[in-house]
């Protein structure tokens, strides 16, 4: 079983957080998702930069990277091999699953122990107000979800090689990145020894995730997704060409991801951050809704392999920096943040009278 999956056994989620509601004859945002906006200020665009755009197969691309994740805990990739082709179909299957009537996506509904499948986000439980989203959780093939949408095999079969492709492909990019983020970093093969596979280990290391924001009545007061970081190592985003993402930085406010045609948004994930010793931040990010179109997107969380402890490399360790985190397996840390959302981080964190 993969990490993910055992850490959702383990915390199970009650219906009211798991079943989206019929956005289709919604004409008024409910009470149950009107949000109280803005709970943090707006970056100004005139005096704050953007999150950068990196071209993968430059020459400098490492050391981008590198200043991108410590300043931004984000950044967008383009020339990232995976093609556009590729990504278009991607889209419009992510389009024809969550265009069905509500019941029939309800026949591939997760279940409260499990996490694929059809549903609300994960993090919906830490919230009183609902969020104006609905989910489809993959991990490897969705044949068997696939099934209860679309019992005929030729209704299924292309929206199943389409995600197992697209999961092959995002997997060798971020392991691309991956490389790339701890070269940057000075940190050798042998350093990171423990995020190659083991020989003969099937499990996936990564979850696809798709995300459905169905147009809003009243954008202002709802939340698409609400501010969160990602437990993974490092996510990849596709976003197709609907602006609604944000990231969040200390002291500037919310600064809007606006999409660049074909590319790929990059998350540094908490997993990361441990790993770095902090070098790296975990991006606080956000999803809002707009009035006009339905916005689609797919996130894929790449994570070390099942049962590895990430422990911060000792080679980012010395007097100046004393090492931050204690070792803890991905799913361990999704324990954490099944309970703890987003001050699971600060809990496997070494108080100072330890260090
Ligand atoms: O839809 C987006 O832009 C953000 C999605 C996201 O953050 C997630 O799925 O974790
Ligand atoms: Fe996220």
């Amino acid at each position: 079983m993969n990490s993910v999956s055992e850490s959702y056994k383990n915390n199970p989620l009650h219906l009211k957080h798991i079943i989206p509601l019929d956005f289709k004859t919604a004409l008024k945002l409910p009470d149950s998702h009107a949000w109280t906006l803005p709970d943090h200020p707006m970056a100004d665009p005139l005096t704050h930069a953007a999150v950068p755009v990196i071209d993968l197969g430059g020459p400098q691309a490492a050391t981008l990277i590198r200043q991108a994740c410590e300043k931004w805990g984000a950044f967008q990739v383009t020339n990232h091999g995976i093609p556009i082709k590729l990504l278009n179909q991607v889209e419009f299957q992510t389009r024809r699953l969550f265009a069905l009537p509500a019941n029939q996506k309800l026949l591939a509904g997760r279940s409260p122990e499990d996490f694929t499948g059809y549903g609300l986000p994960r993090i919906s439980t830490f919230f009183s107000k609902l969020m104006w989203t609905e989910g489809f959780t993959i991990l490897g093939s969705p044949l068997d979800h696939a099934r209860q949408l679309w019992p005929h095999e030729y209704d299924h079969i292309n929206f199943c090689q389409v995600m197992v492709e697209y999961q092959k492909e995002l997997k060798g990019l971020a392991e691309k990145i991956l490389g790339l983020m701890f070269r940057s970093l000075g940190l050798t093969q042998e350093d990171i020894a423990w995020f190659k596979p083991k020989y003969g280990c099937k499990s996936p290391q990564g979850v696809l995730q798709l995300n459905s924001y169905p147009v809003c009545p009243d954008p202002n007061r709802a939340m698409g997704l609400a501010p969160h970081t990602d437990s993974s190592l490092l996510t990849s985003l596709y976003q197709g060409n609907t602006s609604g993402l944000q990231v969040y930085r200390d002291n500037v406010g919310w600064v809007p991801v606006h999409p660049v045609s074909g590319a790929l948004v990059v998350i540094v994930g908490d997993l990361m951050q441990i790993t770095c010793n902090g070098r790296f931040k975990s991006a606080l990010h956000r999803a809002l809704v707009n009035n006009t179109r339905h916005r689609i997107s797919t996130a894929y969380f790449y994570g070390p392999p099942q049962d590895v402890k990430i422990s911060p490399s000792v080679k980012l360790t010395d007097h100046d920096h004393p090492i931050l985190y204690r070792p803890v397996t991905w799913r361990e840390y999704l324990d954490a943040k099944a309970t703890h959302f987003n001050k699971a981080i600060e809990l496997i964190r070494y108080d100072a009278s330890s260090c």
